[in-house]
């Protein structure tokens, strides 16, 4: 096991190159599989969820090539195989195998996803969209069973806008008979992302980041190569680190409107932030005025930099205030951070954040953004160093990490536990 070694206090300069979104990646290798012919997948960024899921696409007789940041994924020889346990269960999104594998085979056996646990995270809305698509739907002892004599296009109005239900109904509706309109879906970039896959392999898929979504099923699905979008949430992560270490950084690579959320809560808190073509540059400043922010779904202040956010208001004057409006309880990182001397208090979905000024500690990230959060906070440590133990999450969703903030200034490291 690795744990991170910080040693705060420094600045952070210079620039850093994004690779691609970790929650599209995760969601376009496995669309792959609906296709007859191979699909190569380019910008993929280096996570561990991304070869935990090309281990998946092996083990179902899908031949993977993954060279650099380029994939191509032969799904010729695909088998129905049942994935009950396993890798499936390490990573959240290989909840898609059940849309794509019943898209493709009318049935599929896949144990319960993975991935951050940070609460209950119920997949209903996917099941019910399974079920308006014509498939039986079984849950034997956290093993979700599916089978379809034939699936057809239905209307489905989802109760709660869900990232993973949208694009689940998507996949499963492209090999279906007719037309699949999903209602009240998700927004969400990597959703758009998703449906430029799906289109390119010859799905008709209209209304892609509205919350109406319509999706021609085709009977058989081309090959083709697509680019990944660029991480936004990784940018935000470093967005916040130039802040919180009053540094200069520009973070190239990126589609800054995917982040004017992030932009517009630093620069109300006093942060100079630049937007270029591809590119955003954040310069720090000594003082940062307290604020107020709204985690909820896209395009508002993303829920996966909540935890970031809420280690840099520690960084501002007096007292900030972060809801939490698309998960319940994801305050895991809320104990480690108090450990390192943040005043914050939580009261049901909302975080109270007093400004002060963070010391050295052993913390442990119990999830990949409460580990990002951790992240934030050691570098604005002046002296002693942070140990974050728990990294394999951050694994999860930051490509090179440990390599980019070295090159920005930072010293970390890693070592064994
Ligand atoms: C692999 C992936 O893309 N993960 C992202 C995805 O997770 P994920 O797809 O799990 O998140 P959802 O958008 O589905 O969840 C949003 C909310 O809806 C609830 N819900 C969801 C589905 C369901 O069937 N029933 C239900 O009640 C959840 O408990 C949560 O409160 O979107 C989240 C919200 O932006 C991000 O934090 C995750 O990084
Ligand atoms: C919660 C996250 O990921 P996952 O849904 O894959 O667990 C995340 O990216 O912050």
């Amino acid at each position: 096991m690795k744990k991170l070694i910080i040693a705060g206090g420094r600045p952070l300069r210079g620039s850093v190159q994004m690779s691609g979104a970790k929650n599209s990646a995760i969601a376009l290798i496995p669309a792959a599989l609906l296709a007859d012919s191979p699909v190569t997948l380019e910008n993929l960024p280096r996570l561990s969820d991304v070869a935990i899921y090309a281990e998946i696409l092996e083990e179902l007789g899908a031949k993977v090539d993954w060279v650099g940041d380029k994939m191509t994924i032969d799904p010729t020889n695909l088998q129905p195989k049942p994935m009950p346990n396993g890798h499936v269960n390490k990573i959240r999104a290989s909840y898609y195998l059940m849309g794509v594998l019943l898209g493709r085979f009318g049935e599929a056996v896949v144990g319960m996803p993975g991935g951050c646990n940070f609460e209950p995270r119920p997949i209903d809305q996917h099941i019910k969209g399974f079920e308006a698509l014509g498939a039986e739907v079984r849950n034997e002892q956290g093993c979700i069973h599916l089978k379809a004599k034939e699936l057809r296009g239905a209307k489905i109005y989802l109760d709660v806008v869900s990232v993973g239900a949208t694009i689940n109904i998507m996949l499963a509706a492209s090999r279906a008979k007719g037309v699949t309109i999903i209602e009240n879906a998700a927004k969400e970039p990597e959703i758009i992302d998703v449906a430029t896959l799906l289109s390119s392999m010859g799905v008709k898929i209209k209304g892609a980041g509205t919350e109406t979504i319509r999706i021609e099923g085709a009977e058989e699905l081309r090959g083709c190569r697509h680019s990944i979008i660029p991480d936004r949430i990784q940018a935000g992560t470093y967005m916040i680190i130039a802040a919180a270490t009053r540094g200069d950084i520009t973070i190239e690579n990126v589609i800054p409107k995917h982040l004017e959320a992030v932009t517009a809560k630093l620069q109300e808190m006093g942060v100079h932030v630049y937007e270029m073509d591809e590119s955003i540059r954040v310069v720090g400043q000594p003082t940062y005025e307290s604020v107020d922010v709204k985690a909820l779904v896209y395009p508002g202040f993303p829920a996966d930099l909540q935890s970031p956010m809420t280690s840099l208001m520690t960084q501002a004057r007096g007292t900030s205030i972060m809801t939490d409006h698309v998960f319940n309880n994801r305050f895991k990182h809320v104990p480690e951070l108090q450990r390192m001397g943040a005043k914050i208090r939580v009261e049901g979905r909302t975080a109270i954040v007093e400004g002060s000024q963070l010391n050295a500690a052993r913390v442990r990230a119990t999830d990949l953004r409460a580990g990002a959060s951790l992240v934030v906070a050691a570098l604005t440590v002046p002296t002693g160093l942070t140990e974050i133990t728990g990294v394999e999450y951050i694994d999860r969703g930051y490509d090179h990490l440990v390599e980019n903030l070295q090159r920005l200034g930072a010293e970390v490291w890693r070592e064994e536990e």
